[in-house]
């Protein structure tokens, strides 16, 4: 058995706190604390000993941690929890607390033993490199809105599009579904501009792109702006009928908003509306469908403007396989 004055002089030498409670007596109040203890919390022995540890606490203590504390002593085992405490001259120090039970020959828990460590250094720094995490997140967040959105409008910019459109393809692609594409412009925005002025003009655009988006609030559908006072819309899983009355449905919102345009014939701000419904094939190009939409829009503006207007799927292209097989079954 180890020399019982040794083990009086690591106790009391030891760099980490270290007390002695009394369990089954009202409030577990402690009989001893090492100078280690009287160093980090400023309490002398005299003053520490009779009060429950939790004097250090000053009134608070996490409701989480009470629960873990209080279940892990009413089942005689001990715990580990950091908590803040408080140092006699009212600073803040975070303790590492580990308890143990005591048994004797019974195996009754008479005493908790607990080490105490001063962790305050590992906390303000987890702290601040929490801190900073979060700023890197918010960070991250503004530079990705950066870079996909469109500054003047809020919704997804060009580039994005770009980016996005290859992954819908391949989507709709997969599970076989219809995918319309929408491409928006502004009747006579030169006109709106030159009458109001590009301030003006720049709260239209914004005004269009809200009735837009508010026009298109699936998850599934994306909208972006595509260029100028051109917009583009996909909208998966949508066939060709619902397209044609959504394509009609977005003109007649956009002329209901009223926003006068006195140099247009209508009087009013309006837009075109080009769209093609497409289920992408192996063969057919995600631009191929893009451009058949831009295509529609033409056509829109040049039957008047203030109307909508679809354009036939693209044929899916023969493949040079495809070609291979061809030429060998003509004999050619
Ligand atoms: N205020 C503002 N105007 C823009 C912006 N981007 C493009 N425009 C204007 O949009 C107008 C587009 O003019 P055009 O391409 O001639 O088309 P349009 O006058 O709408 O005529 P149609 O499309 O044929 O009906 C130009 O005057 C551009 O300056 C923008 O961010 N803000």
């Amino acid at each position: 058995m180890i020399d019982l004055n040794l083990l009086q002089h690591a106790v009391m030498d030891s760099r980490d706190g270290i007390s002695i409670a009394v369990a089954g007596e009202v409030d577990t109040p402690l009989i001893f604390v090492n100078p280690a203890f009287e160093r980090m919390t400023g309490y002398s022995y005299d003053e520490a000993v009779g009060r429950n540890c939790r004097f250090l606490q000053q009134g608070y203590v996490d409701p989480d941690q009470r629960e873990a504390m209080r279940a892990a002593v009413a089942k005689g085992e001990g715990f580990s929890e950091v908590l803040p405490n408080y140092r006699k001259d009212g600073t803040l120090f975070w303790n590492e607390l580990s308890v143990s039970p005591i048994h004797d020959e019974h195996g009754t828990v008479t005493h908790y033993i607990g080490f105490q460590k001063d962790v305050t250094q590992r906390v303000l720094l987890d702290e601040k490199l929490r801190a900073r995490n979060r700023d890197l997140e918010s960070a991250k967040r503004a530079l990705e809105e950066l870079v996909t959105l469109d500054a003047l409008t809020g919704v997804y910019n060009r580039r994005h599009f770009d980016s996005r459109m290859g992954t819908l393809w391949k989507i709709s692609a997969r599970t076989a579904e219809s995918m319309a594409i929408f491409f928006i412009d502004i009747d006579h925005f030169k006109a709106y501009n030159d009458h109001f002025g590009h301030q003006k003009g720049d709260e239209a655009l914004i005004d269009v792109a809200q009735t837009l988006a508010e026009s298109f609030q699936r998850g599934s559908d994306f909208l972006a702006r595509y260029g100028g006072e051109e917009f583009v819309v996909v909208a998966c899983g949508m066939d060709r009928q619902p397209a044609g009355y959504f394509a009609d449905e977005l003109c007649r919102r956009i002329r209901d908003l009223g926003i006068p345009n006195p140099d247009s014939p209508s009087g009013r701000l309006t837009i075109s509306v080009g769209y093609t419904v497409v289920i992408p094939q192996p063969g057919m190009e995600a631009n191929a469908a893009v451009k058949r939409a831009d295509e529609a829009l033409f056509a829109a503006k040049h039957a008047g403007r203030n109307c909508a207007q679809s354009a036939p799927a693209p044929t899916p292209s023969v493949t040079v396989r495809e070609k291979r097989v061809q030429k060998t079954s003509s004999g050619s």
